[in-house]
């Protein structure tokens, strides 16, 4: 037997694993690297979060990602090029955060690569009959390895499109098995640069069980902070607090069949992007609008339309708890915005339940990478878009 073959083996029967989990998402702030203790597997996951770092990307890193991110057109050679190029920087970041917290790469079993999105079309958004849903996250896993030595479980998301999903959210498969608590309805919602959320019914039925994106997060903040600016964020959302929000554009950018859609559904910045604003704009006659106003306006939208996704779970008479995760729990202008329209909603962190929200996504994918290792057995029922699957691909560094 191949005796890499043999130490996977070894792995995946430990009662617990080391694994580092990486995310680097749609608002390309930097790579996650989650560093877990996980135990047992399914529904018995007991995850530990031993270390947390965010590596930023440099603005070069960053203008090389945009040239080929979520575009129907691109350089093909800029693709070729980037995917080893970012598989080889994501090891070098892991090895260079193992140096600085002193531990060896041979002290960690497997690294879970999420890579980076560049484009991500589900059926329902490229409309093109004969094709299947489809998603591309670049960074492959071979390199990682390669680099760091460790074997590495990446390319998590081919397979649940494989068994019909849309290849997200994945949030599900981990939020369940850390989240769940039998007797508390609980909403996980993460707000990266696309915003989604996990429902977790209080009776821990796992075939009630499902996350979907809701739309934008901070993705057109971002370019809006960007253009107005010059700043990757409008920190603590100070642009965004100083306007009014514009009634007409709000409106207007509510205008979409995704947001009517059933669950689970999801999305990207390939259709909410600022010329999916500047058509909203011109449909609503606000193109001169300030760009205070705008910003309010904008962070409204992210706000309306997280809400109305989540009142679509919600029964009357029964309380609910959210658990905010994502760069977006940090904006208070969007949280002060959720909390108004939700006042009987008690809201908290996923730090309260001993993950980091800024860690969590990372996390969820070692998540995904220990459930592929030792567990598999739990069934979501036979929702449309929940698949019954373990997700990613072993590189082994040699
Ligand atoms: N202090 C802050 N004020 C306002 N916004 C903030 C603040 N801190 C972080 N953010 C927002 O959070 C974003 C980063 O969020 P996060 O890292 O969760 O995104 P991501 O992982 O790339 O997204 P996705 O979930 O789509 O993959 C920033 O780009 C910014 O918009
Ligand atoms: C295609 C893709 O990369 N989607 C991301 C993105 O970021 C948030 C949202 O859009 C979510 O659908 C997904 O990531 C999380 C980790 C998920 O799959 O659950």
């Amino acid at each position: 037997m191949n005796p890499q073959i043999q130490c996977l083996y070894h792995i995946a029967q430990k009662p617990e694993r080391r694994i580092i989990g990486l995310m680097s998402g749609t608002s390309l702030d930097g790579l996650d690297i989650a560093l877990c203790h996980i135990s047992d597997s399914g529904p018995g996951t007991f995850v530990t979060l031993e270390r947390f770092s965010t590596v930023p990307y440099d603005d070069e890193l960053k203008a090389d990602i945009r040239t080929i991110f979520a575009k129907t057109e691109i350089e093909f050679e800029q693709l070729c090029l980037l995917n080893p190029y970012i598989g080889r920087l994501h090891g070098q970041m892991i090895l260079d955060c193992l140096r600085s917290w002193d531990i060896e790469p041979s002290e960690v079993d497997i690294v879970a690569s999420h890579g980076q999105t560049v484009y991500h079309a589900p059926k329902s958004q490229h409309r093109r009959d004969k094709f299947p849903n489809a998603t591309l996250q670049i960074g492959d896993g071979d390199h990682v390895a390669a680099v760091t030595g460790i074997i590495t479980i990446s390319d998590f998301r081919q397979k649940h499109v494989a068994h019909g999903g849309e290849g997200a959210p994945l949030a599900v498969y981990g939020d369940y098995f850390m989240f769940s608590k039998k007797g508390e309805n609980r909403l996980l919602l993460n707000m990266g640069g696309i915003a989604n959320f996990t429902y977790l019914p209080a009776d821990e039925d796992a075939s009630r069980v499902f996350t979907t994106d809701t739309g934008p997060g901070n993705t057109i903040l971002d370019a809006y902070a960007r253009k107005l600016l010059n700043k990757p964020y409008d920190e603590d959302g100070k642009l965004a607090a100083q306007g009014q929000v514009n009634k007409e554009l709000l409106n207007a950018l509510k205008i979409n069949p995704f947001f009517d859609a059933p669950f689970p559904k999801t999305t990207g910045p390939e259709v909410f992007n600022m010329t999916y604003v500047e058509e909203a704009q011109i449909r609503s006659q606000t193109t001169s609008l300030p760009g205070a106003d705008l910003m309010a306006t904008l962070v409204q939208f992210s706000a309306d339309t997280i809400v109305d996704a989540i009142k679509r779970v919600m029964h009357d008479g029964e309380t609910y708890s959210i658990y905010m995760s994502g760069g977006g729990m940090h904006n208070p202008v969007l949280t002060k915005a959720l909390q108004q329209k939700l006042p009987n909603c008690t809201f908290g962190r996923t730090d309260d339940l001993g993950i980091s929200g800024d860690a969590k996504e990372a996390v969820l994918f070692a998540v995904l990478a220990n459930e592929s290792l030792a567990g598999g057995g739990t069934s979501f029922g036979d929702r449309q878009g929940v698949p019954n699957v373990t997700m990613g691909k072993v590189s082994f560094p040699k």
